[in-house]
């Protein structure tokens, strides 16, 4: 007999949309999962059958791939950036709305061209993705690794242009910078291990359906 079922689901802004579709999936979690002060990464809930564990918003698409968690929430730009062939992502959850993009200085822009780039230096958190995009262009592309605050790369000359998630673009204009690139529109997904989705249809079918079911619900009342 299998364990549980375990749900991964990443921590900061796609937490908040995400738990009242999963409530009206039919799964909620114990009370500790939303005290942001709790040290717990694994909880119960309502259904004895499922767990939840809360990690990194990177890390879901890892756990998931590899089987430790059968279902997980995650942006499509991390889905984008790992490529995984053993993740299946059967519903876009309409939230997380946000855009990967190219960006650089307001200076640098006002005179640049982007189709006469042949080589450019990148401070991404998505080195896989940005070197693809780059890739199909002909663009030459050196990418430096960041976790995080990528805005500041540029006038600290580490890089001259970024890839990072776009929403207001208030992030941008308060470093300075100017989106230049869209390379694609990001929303989060409901994801499932491919092996899983297979040997546990019965227990993970009903899962997909009910959230899929609540975001189209969701939709309608929007
Ligand atoms: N400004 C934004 N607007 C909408 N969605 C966003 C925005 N920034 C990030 N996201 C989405 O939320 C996901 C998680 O982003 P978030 O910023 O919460 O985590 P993080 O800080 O990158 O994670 P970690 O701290 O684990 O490295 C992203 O992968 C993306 O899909
Ligand atoms: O266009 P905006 O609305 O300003 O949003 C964009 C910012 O949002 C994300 O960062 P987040 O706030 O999640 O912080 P992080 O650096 O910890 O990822 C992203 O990495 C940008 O920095």
């Amino acid at each position: 007999m299998a364990g549980p079922l375990v749900i991964a689901i990443p921590k900061g802004r796609i937490l908040k949309e995400a738990l009242p579709l999963l409530a009206r999936a039919g799964v909620e979690p114990e009370a500790a999962f939303a005290d942001e002060d709790s040290r717990a990464l694994r909880f119960a809930t309502n259904r004895p059958d499922i767990e939840l564990i809360r990690v990194r918003a990177f890390d879901v698409a890892t756990f998931v791939a590899h089987g430790a968690a059968q279902i997980g929430i995650v942006g499509s730009d991390v889905l984008m950036e790992f490529d995984y062939s053993e993740l299946y992502a059967p519903v876009d959850l309409n939230i997380g709305h946000c855009r990967v993009s190219v960006a650089e200085p307001v200076a640098l822009a006002a005179s640049d061209d982007p189709r006469s780039w042949s080589h450019v230096r990148v401070a991404t958190k998505y080195p896989s993705l940005t070197a693809r995009h780059f890739a199909a262009r002909g663009v030459q592309a050196e990418c430096v690794k960041l976790n995080g605050a990528m805005e500041i790369a540029p006038v600290l000359g580490l890089a001259d242009r970024i890839v990072d998630l776009v929403s207001s673009g208030r992030t941008l204009k308060e470093n300075g910078l100017v989106e230049v690139e869209v390379i694609a529109e990001v929303s989060a997904r409901l994801i499932v291990n491919r092996a899983a989705f297979k040997t546990r249809s019965a227990e993970i079918g009903p899962i997909v359906a009910g959230v899929r079911a609540a975001v189209e619900r969701l939709g309608r009342a929007a």
